[in-house]
């Protein structure tokens, strides 16, 4: 019997909840947020989505003791703040969602599960939740997002099939994303990749998405469905998360075998290099600043 949990009945949340209901994924779906009432919602109309489609997944509004059994839990929270960044936006979220973070991580510690973080900025708090838990599994949800929007963006810019695209975007989820062009290929053979047009969609992309329906949700909610499938041991592949690695928390490649993963960094030229090394710089400060805010200057 597979149980899976979610935190935060929010839009990335819903829309999560919902594919998985639709897909089948596990047998028992637990979701909690900030309130009973709000979690008891999301059950019940996924309850009316599982009756409809004779999902196999019972949903029950749970509290978050009851994830400690969960194969996998995702945490999808916001904290109520203002973002008013206009630069390095998904950091705007650190001071806010830290605490909540802090607060879920003492909840779910000795959980020896799966924990998929999707909560911005992902890189910061999917180290932090590790880190305040114990928990040895975590990655968090984002360069395999930004991976999914390169391979489109590319395959609309050279005009081929999206399945022909391989390449990968490592790093910050955020504005200090890498993009791996000189390992990409099309139909296995490598190409020019015309970085600054698929740069500035990659950019404008998240942003166009939510002034036009409130906030990204069905992308991320992807992200996080396959990454489960792995995660979980359903079948073996290759998806970019937030993990440790040398030292620090950032995105890279990890091809999960039998739900087990295996960092597989591609080969990077100077410039990615140079910039993944600025990925790495920028991210370890800012968890520095963000845990011993005393000691930033
Ligand atoms: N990593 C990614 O690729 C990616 C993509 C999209 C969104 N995000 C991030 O995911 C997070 C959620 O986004 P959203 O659009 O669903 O936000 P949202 O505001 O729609 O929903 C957030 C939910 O969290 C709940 N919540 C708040 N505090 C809580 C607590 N203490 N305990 C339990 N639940 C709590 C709220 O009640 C709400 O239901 C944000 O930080 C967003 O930036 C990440």
């Amino acid at each position: 019997m597979t149980t899976l949990g979610i935190v935060g009945a929010g839009a990335v949340g819903q829309t999560l909840a919902t594919a998985m209901v639709s897909a089948g994924l596990a047998q028992r779906l637990l979701v909690t947020s900030r309130t009973q009432s709000q979690a008891q919602a999301l059950a019940d109309d996924l309850a009316d989505l599982a009756a409809s489609t004779s999902s196999p997944t019972t949903v029950t509004a749970a509290a978050l003791p009851d994830l400690l059994d969960c194969q996998a839990v995702v945490i999808a929270v916001r904290a109520r703040f203002t973002n008013t960044a206009s630069r390095n936006v998904r950091m705007g979220g650190a001071a806010a969602n830290a605490p909540v973070v802090r607060v879920l991580a003492a909840a779910l510690r000795g959980h020896s599960g799966t924990v998929i973080m999707v909560t911005n900025p992902v890189d910061l708090l999917s180290r932090l939740f590790a880190e305040f838990s114990g928990c040895t599994r975590v990655f968090g949800i984002g360069s395999n997002l930004d991976t999914a929007r390169y391979r489109l963006t590319l395959a609309r810019l050279l005009n081929v099939p999206k399945e022909a695209v391989r390449g990968h975007v490592i790093g910050e989820h955020g504005d200090g994303a890498v993009i791996c062009a000189s390992t990409t290929t099309v139909n296995g053979h490598p190409v020019h990749v015309p970085l600054k047009a698929v740069r500035e969609e990659l950019t404008a992309r998240p942003g166009r998405i939510s002034s036009g329906i409130g906030r990204t949700r069905s992308g991320p909610a992807g992200a996080v469905l396959s990454t489960l499938r792995l995660a979980l041991g359903h079948h073996d592949g290759t998806t970019e998360l937030t993990t440790p690695h040398n030292g620090d928390w950032y995105g890279i490649p990890l091809r999960f075998i039998a739900g087990q993963p295996v960092p597989c960094l591609p080969t990077l030229d100077s410039t990615e290099a140079q910039l993944l090394h600025t990925a790495r710089t920028k991210l370890h400060t800012a968890y520095t600043e963000l845990v011993h805010p005393e000691g930033a200057s």
